[in-house]
């Protein structure tokens, strides 16, 4: 068969996790690697705009819906939301560990025991509500740009950061699992819809590059994938923003499967928090009821008020005034 040209990202972290599933396709299907510079590579300035729908994944699907590649590498986490017209995603990666992790300037540090007013560096709205939660005294800088870049910067004892938080699968896809000083639970933050999820995209109809990538399909993550896209479907969310959460699968010894959706919102000063789980045997109903609560207990109106406020999320004043019309904590 013809090589598959692949397009993906040319971060190092992007590289890196695409480099494996490209070997283990061959030598039934050859592919060819196509890295895209784009907009998301080098925002490392804070100013940056915020992490919009499909800032990291256009350059890549224009490439894709004009025949220049077959297939698109994605984080999950990162791709639009909607199908792009005539785009379809056509197989996920077995998710990897969902959890953020806590990565250190010097070795031993939890979030729990990072010392009494540390800097840590995140630019995301969500990991800053969950460190306003549960370490108020916590400064946190604002730093963008590839997990490699934001390891440098926390290496430079210049910089004054002692921590990051990032995905800790971003740390395993860069070989430096080793550098992980705690795995966050779940609990203490929630991961984003969509974490540790690789997405292949292809032309809709292209049924030849469909088929050919199928042996990299991950059913379960599939049916994961699509119950969190779902929620953001229904709560209009979008990377860098509320809603968090994930669905899990779990298998019973009776031959029955339940699927539970967890999703969160929250104001990034911490707050209020909206934390909503709904089970069952079918992810759809599950991904519809907990955006339904999520709403219903004024997520839509957090989404929006995010929205609004993309370049002010670090200024608490402007969440106070805000926050008042969203009510008090409710979970
Ligand atoms: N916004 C950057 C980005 N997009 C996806 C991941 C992690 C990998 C994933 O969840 O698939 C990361 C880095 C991070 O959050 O630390």
């Amino acid at each position: 068969m013809n090589p598959l040209r692949v397009g993906a990202r040319a971060s190092k972290m992007s590289l890196m996790q695409t480099a494996p599933v490209l070997a283990s396709l061959a030598p039934a299907v050859p592919t060819i690697l196509r890295p895209f510079t784009g907009a998301g590579g080098d925002r490392t300035k804070d100013r940056a705009p915020l992490e919009s729908d499909g800032v990291f994944s256009d350059e890549i699907e224009a490439a894709l819906v004009a025949g220049e590649i077959d297939v698109a590498v994605h984080c999950l986490k990162d791709a639009p939301t909607l199908d792009t017209p005539g785009l379809a995603m056509a197989g996920f990666l077995r998710r990897d560990d969902i959890r953020d992790c806590l990565v250190t300037r010097r070795p031993g540090a939890t979030l729990a025991t990072l010392p009494v007013g540390a800097t840590v560096a995140t630019a995301s709205l969500r990991r800053t509500a969950a460190l306003r939660i549960h370490r108020p005294d916590i400064t946190v800088r604002p730093l963008r740009g590839p997990v490699d870049m934001r390891l440098q910067a926390l290496d430079d004892p210049k910089s004054g950061i002692d921590a990051l938080i990032v995905a800790a699968c971003s740390m395993e896809r860069l070989g430096l699992a080793h550098r992980i000083a705690e795995r966050i639970s779940p609990e203490i933050l929630c991961p984003p819809l969509g974490a540790a999820i690789i997405a292949f995209q292809t032309r809709e109809d292209d049924t030849t590059t469909r088929e050919a990538i199928q042996p990299l399909h991950d059913p379960e993550t599939g049916i994961e994938a699509a119950a969190e896209r779902l929620v953001l479907l229904r709560m209009g969310g979008f990377c860098n923003a509320p809603p968090a959460g994930y669905c899990t699968t779990n298998s019973g010894t009776d031959g029955t499967t339940t699927y539970t959706v967890r999703a969160q919102s929250f104001t990034p000063d911490g707050t209020t928090t909206i934390d909503v789980r709904r089970s069952g045997s079918d992810p759809a109903a599950a991904a519809v009821a907990a955006s339904h609560e999520l709403a219903r207990l004024g997520a839509t109106e957090f989404a929006t008020a995010q929205s609004d406020g993309l370049g002010q999320h670090a200024d608490a004043r402007w969440w106070r005034a805000k926050a008042p019309a969203l009510g008090p904590r409710r979970t």
